[in-house]
């Protein structure tokens, strides 16, 4: 068992020394209490409130329509259900892309009030001056490379990224290292370009699609305990078939219902005698 199910409280501290030591950090993204409860309970060291919530909460086709208002609504959910694990919330496409200020500005109010512990910003060398602000006034900020859904339109589809060469990835994470960032998710990329940005920066990686050889793991909550089947991306393992658990448990409910077995009188009030 590692050492790490004995600390109290996961904080930002943590990640560094879990790097050093060869310890993988596990990471999930949640959007509610009651899940966040489960992954908390289950001892998570990460829970990222994403904006894949758009997707898999709201049935949109991209990341792109989220707000800033929908992150803080669930990261407040989440943050209830959590005792233990770090809470990030994931800065939504528009919130971050106009100015410093505007920017820093939506940062400082998802952190003011969802109860998240540090942000998370898709971008590289381009949005360096932002971390920077961010990371010197006091917010944690989780960097996030590779494939970048808000870049969806712009990369013509959700592709993995680095197959012809990642020279200038390597160089976003390292600029982002030295902005401040406490670690950088890498999202679809082949396992060689993480192999080799995970030896080059010394914050912890945090792969999704990118491979054994990052300091950590991330998946998508509904992917994970096979809740969401609109597509389901090569990377994404199924720990659990819950779907066809709720399909098998909603069919007999509807049978119990239609055919008067429930309620019983097990499951009513009666007058007293
Ligand atoms: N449910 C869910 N899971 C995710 O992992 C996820 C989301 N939603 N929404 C936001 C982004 C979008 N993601 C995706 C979606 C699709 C692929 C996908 O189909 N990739 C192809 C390879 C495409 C190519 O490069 O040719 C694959 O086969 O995995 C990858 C990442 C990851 N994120
Ligand atoms: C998959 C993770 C990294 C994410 O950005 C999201 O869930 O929105
Ligand atoms: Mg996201």
């Amino acid at each position: 068992m590692s050492k790490y199910s004995e600390v109290k409280k996961i904080t930002v501290s943590h990640f560094k020394k879990m790097k050093a030591e060869g310890e993988k950090i596990s990471c999930l993204t949640g959007y509610d209490y009651t899940s966040a409860k489960i992954l908390d309970e289950a001892g998570i060291d990460l829970v990222l409130v994403g904006d894949s919530l758009g997707m898999v909460m709201n049935g949109y086709e991209n990341t792109l329509p989220v707000t800033a208002d929908e992150i803080i609504y669930h990261t407040k959910a989440v943050k209830r259900g959590l005792k233990r694990a770090f809470l990030v919330a994931d800065m939504p496409f528009g919130t971050y892309h106009s100015n410093i200020d505007d920017a820093v500005k939506n940062c400082v109010n998802v952190i003011k009030t969802s109860g998240a512990e540090a942000v998370k910003l898709e971008g590289g060398r381009e949005i360096i001056p932002i971390i920077e602000k961010l990371t010197s006034s006091g917010i944690n900020v989780m960097g996030h490379l590779g494939l970048m859904p808000q870049h969806v339109h712009t990369m013509g589809g959700f592709k993995v990224q680095g197959k012809n060469g990642y020279d200038s990835i390597l160089q976003d994470a390292v600029a982002l290292q030295k902005a401040g960032v406490f670690s950088i998710v890498l999202e679809g990329i082949i396992d060689a370009a993480a192999e080799e940005i995970t030896k080059n920066v010394d914050v912890p990686t945090i792969g999704i699609g990118a491979g054994k050889y990052c300091d950590g793991q991330i998946l998508v909550y509904h992917d994970v305990f096979g809740m969401f089947d609109d597509f389901v991306p090569k990377f994404v393992k199924k720990y659990a078939d819950t779907k066809s658990v709720l399909l098998d448990a909603a069919k007999q409910y509807i049978n119990e219902v239609k055919s008067s077995v429930f309620p019983d009188d097990e499951h009513s009030f009666k007058a007293k005698k």
